[in-house]
């Protein structure tokens, strides 16, 4: 697959992005279809989380809700070299810019791959998802390095990708390569759909 096409379609999705303004699906509608999936998470799991911002998939209800549930949250923090590194978050927790200005992050002890490799589930932002696990992010690589370490540390925690609706495609539609980390099901306002082929939910 050319890095070419994956930019163009990467381009396209962005644009959809900074198109869609107030017809984006609300929190409560992302939280309602994660309803099912919390109902199979054990207690005090550990579940990581993406902060939104701008016009990403809006997150806010479901931290609230794992947080409410019992469960440890976790929310990526960026580090140099397109690292990710994690802190707890809870509704009320400070927040300040990172480094990157337009992404909030709690301030507190930063945990690294140690701590967080007994993560039970994560969600994780994306601009599109296809059927078969194929996620397209921003294009940092941050998840992608993130995940590759994780599942060679032994990390077994499920991944769900985060979009809406008309950014979840068939199988096969979204172009992959070696380094993209496949996730095992993908939420949307409109439900859950788990990824056959990753036999984690089907
Ligand atoms: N809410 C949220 N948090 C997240 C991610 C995400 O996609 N969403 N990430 C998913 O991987 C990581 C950060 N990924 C990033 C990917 C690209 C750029 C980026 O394009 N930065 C621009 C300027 C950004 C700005 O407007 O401030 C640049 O570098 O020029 C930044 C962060 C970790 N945290
Ligand atoms: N495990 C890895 N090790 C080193 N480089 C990687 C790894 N995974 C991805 N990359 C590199 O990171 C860059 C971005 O990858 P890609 O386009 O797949 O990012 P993305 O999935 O859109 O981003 P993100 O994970 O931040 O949401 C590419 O140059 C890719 O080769």
């Amino acid at each position: 697959m050319s890095a070419d096409l994956k930019d163009r379609v990467r381009s396209s999705f962005r644009r959809q992005r900074r198109e869609l303004g107030s017809t984006a699906a609300t929190a409560g509608d992302f939280a309602s279809a994660a309803a099912p999936l919390l109902h199979t998470l054990p207690a005090s799991s550990q579940v990581a989380c993406y902060l939104p911002m701008g016009s990403e998939p809006d997150t806010s209800r479901l931290l609230e809700d794992l947080f409410a549930a019992g469960h440890t949250v976790l929310v990526p923090v960026c580090e140099p070299e397109r690292q990710l590194s994690w802190r707890r978050w809870a509704p009320g927790t400070e927040l300040a810019a990172g480094l990157f200005p337009g992404i909030p992050e709690p301030v507190g002890p930063r945990l690294g791959l140690d701590a967080v490799k007994g993560l039970d589930l994560l969600f994780i932002p994306a601009l599109a998802a296809d059927a078969a696990g194929t996620r397209m992010g921003k294009g940092g690589g941050y998840y992608d390095r993130f995940l590759a370490r994780f599942r060679a540390a032994g990390g077994t925690g499920r991944t769900v990708a985060v979009v809406y609706d008309h950014e979840f495609l068939p199988a096969g539609e979204l172009p992959a390569d070696a380094l993209d980390a496949p996730v095992d099901g993908i939420l949307t306002p409109s439900g859950f759909k788990p990824v056959p082929s990753s036999g984690v939910y089907t």
